[in-house]
């Protein structure tokens, strides 16, 4: 930067107009308040050289991820098409995630040298914390879409540059990513961008709405709009609704159209805001496929022009009370930190507990046998959270060896040792940055690592191996065990201290022979493994069975059986054949003939079936003897051995491809002697 009478003058204006109260200065309203900010709240200097502020390379790669999780490749299409749209102007297209950070560019690569010396590069920041007033960051700040040109910018480093920014919201309405558009021509002026910014607002609503598809993909989704031929444009309204027709979700053209905030829309049903229910809404689209049908505001009585979407792989069929159908889009809804509270008592403590925990930074411990969904219930709880947009990154301490824990927590820096990536690593810990860290199997942690993992939790910060820097880390830990650890600390093996950082609050999740809602897990397994989407029914001597036997596996044991039943049935029909001998022979009893339990998936996560009373005597243990076992164990060996030369040793995908969690993989390598040194 230049530090010349220019430079000099841009800076007195800036203090003048802030001083003055605006009296200086004639300025839009939202560069006025960001000029203030920039003063009063973040105490920059306008005149401060600065360079741009880079994160590392791995870091950038888990924001991307992230994004294209939520967006997909549109995204990235619709910038290369908002690009076509202004080629020859000299500008670049950028898209940030919500910390501000680039996380896309497309430019004229002739300029690219240009726009990297002014901090317009991937993996650069650009937060009005950091930066100033600037399309992005003031965008962010004022969640709403903006144009800062040139001399407008608060950091005179920045003047060369016109910028247009627009939000775009997901589904639940949080601000997900900026896209913005920025020239360094010196003939851009306010009125000149007025048309490039509109363009970015299209494409900003575009994103968000191609967004909101991909993240409502499991719910049924009403499209609609006063004119028929704005069906599809992207200013069309969508809510998702669920199979009871309560509205989870909708898009900002959603409020626009009915002129109400989100609050007065999400959670009321459909026929609350129209003349019109799921029901009729699906039988007319059963008819007419792409038909579209007039309903009205049930407020205003103004007509909307609806076009309902069904959820992908669901049935899309209309919900009926007799034939009842399950389907794996379920599995979400089943999942949920609300549905995981079932109707045990011991779930719904729990439940309810971690609800007022949650955002408050208390590390949690969940304590329980293997198989009891400790996991699941980790998820849950970082998704009903305010860093649900944030990474949830887990990190089992008993599946990896205790000289790989290190650097996987900790990360490194470049050629911190033989074998280190070259561009390093960011640790688990740094990766889960705002987001949720959990720590799976604490209890098996290497005490060493305990040590280093209690400075962090106690310090905020990580030093990466080979590096003395500490790196600040917003951490939010829960962990997991099956092991007492009162009992380790005892034996030596957990430190206490660690115990008490870790423990904040203890939830213990029931095996599953003592929850009292093992008839609804059976549904929800039912439904999260039904892949194919059909209608199952299932006999009660079945359900009845799979009810009574003890489940020393718990949920994962659960849903094993059911993946293998399913796999098993002829037709629709689960019977007891399809039962391994292990549930059939050990739990004797007293059934009604063949009849069929219908299974609700409406209500899937709060109904009782209608199954007949029975009575179950005392359980037979008719285990069959470890003789009985060698060839299963054998195949299963040889079949763990063949997924995992076909992914190349890949972990996740073979637990993938073997429809089994990574930890039960781990754990059966462990079982069958198969180590990773075999690769
Ligand atoms: N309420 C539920 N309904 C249906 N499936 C569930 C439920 N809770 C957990 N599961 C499933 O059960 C299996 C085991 O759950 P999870 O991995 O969370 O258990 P865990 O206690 O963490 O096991 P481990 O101690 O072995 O790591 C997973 O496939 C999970 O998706």
């Amino acid at each position: 930067m230049i530090f010349d009478a220019t430079t000099h003058h841009h800076a007195q204006k800036i203090y003048s107009h802030v001083d003055k109260k605006g009296l200086a200065e004639k300025l839009e309203a939202q560069i006025a308040r960001s000029w203030e900010r920039c003063l009063q709240s973040y105490r920059i200097d306008p005149e401060a050289p600065r360079k741009p502020l880079i994160i590392e390379h791995a870091e950038l790669t888990d924001h991307r991820e992230r994004i294209d999780e939520l967006l997909g490749d549109f995204a990235k299409e619709e910038m290369a098409q908002l690009y076509q749209r202004i080629l020859g102007s000299g500008y670049s297209v950028i898209l940030t995630n919500s910390d501000g950070i680039i996380v896309s560019y497309v430019g004229d690569p002739t300029l690219t040298e240009y726009f990297n010396r002014s901090g317009l590069l991937p993996g650069a920041i650009w937060t009005e914390e950091k930066e100033g007033t600037n399309g992005i960051g003031t965008c962010l700040y004022e969640k709403s879409p903006v144009i800062v040109c040139r001399e407008e910018h608060f950091r005179t480093s920045h003047t060369i540059l016109t910028c247009s920014a627009a939000p775009v919201f997901d589904a639940q309405g949080e601000l997900l990513a900026v896209l913005d558009v920025s020239s360094t021509s010196a003939q851009d002026s306010r009125e000149s961008h007025r048309h490039t910014a509109a363009l970015v607002n299209i494409s900003a609503r575009q994103i968000e709405n191609f967004g909101f598809m991909r993240q409502c993909q499991s719910h049924w989704v009403l499209r609609f709009h006063p004119k028929p031929y704005y069906i599809g444009h992207f200013t069309e309204g969508l809510l998702a609704v669920d199979e009871t027709g309560l509205i989870i979700a909708a898009n900002q053209n959603a409020l626009h159209h009915f002129n109400k905030t989100r609050g007065e829309i999400v959670g009321k049903n459909i026929s609350d805001l129209l003349t019109t229910n799921l029901t009729l809404l699906t039988s007319y689209t059963n008819r007419q496929p792409n038909g579209l049908q007039i309903v009205y505001d049930v407020q205003h009585g103004h007509p909307f022009h609806t076009q309902l979407q069904f959820p992908q792989r669901r049935s899309s069929s209309i919900p009926n009370a007799n034939i009842q159908r399950i389907s794996s889009t379920q599995m979400p809804f089943c999942m949920s930190l609300e549905a995981l509270a079932g109707k045990d008592p011991i779930m719904t403590f729990n439940v309810r507990h971690a609800q007022k925990v949650m955002n408050k930074s208390i590390p949690i411990l969940l304590q329980g046998e293997t198989g009891t969904g400790k996991e699941a219930l980790a998820k849950a709880i970082h998704e009903a959270s305010q860093r649900k947009h944030k990474p949830f990154v887990a990190l089992n301490c008993a599946a990896i060896p205790e000289a790989l824990i290190e650097s996987e927590l900790f990360g490194y820096k470049h050629g911190a040792f033989t074998g280190a990536r070259r561009e390093g690593m960011r640790g688990k810990i740094l990766q889960s940055h705002g987001g949720t860290l959990f720590l799976d199997e604490i209890g098996d942690m290497p005490l060493t690592l305990q040590t280093r993992l209690l400075r962090v939790l106690e310090e905020k910060a990580v030093v990466p191996l080979g590096s003395e820097m500490p790196v600040a880390v917003e951490l939010t830990v829960i962990s997991a065990t099956h092991h007492q650890l009162p009992k380790l600390i005892a034996e030596g093996k957990f430190r206490e201290d660690l115990y008490y950082r870790l423990n904040g609050i203890t939830l213990t999740l029931p095996p599953l022979r003592e929850r009292n809602d093992i008839d609804t897990l059976i549904r929800c397994a039912l439904a999260a493994e039904n892949f194919d989407n059909e209608s199952i029914e299932i006999e009660a001597e079945a359900f009845n069975l799979l009810v009574a036997y003890q489940w020393p596996g718990n949920i994962r044991q659960l849903r094993n059986v059911i993946r293998t039943a399913l796999a098993l049935r002829t037709g629709n029909l689960v019977t007891r054949h399809e039962l391994p001998t292990d549930i059939t022979y050990r739990t004797a009893v007293t059934l009604p003939d063949r009849t069929l339990v219908q299974l609700d998936n409406a209500n899937i996560a709060t109904t009782t079936a209608t199954i007949p009373h029975i009575t179950v005597p005392p359980v037979m243990h008719a285990q069959p003897t470890i003789t009985d076992m060698p060839d299963l164990d054998a195949a299963e060996k040889n079949v763990i051995l063949q997924a995992l030369e076909h992914h190349r040793w890949n972990i996740t995908n073979t637990a993938v491809s073997l429809k089994m969690s990574r930890n039960t993989l781990y754990r059966k390598m462990k079982k069958h002697a198969i180590a990773l040194s075999n690769a």
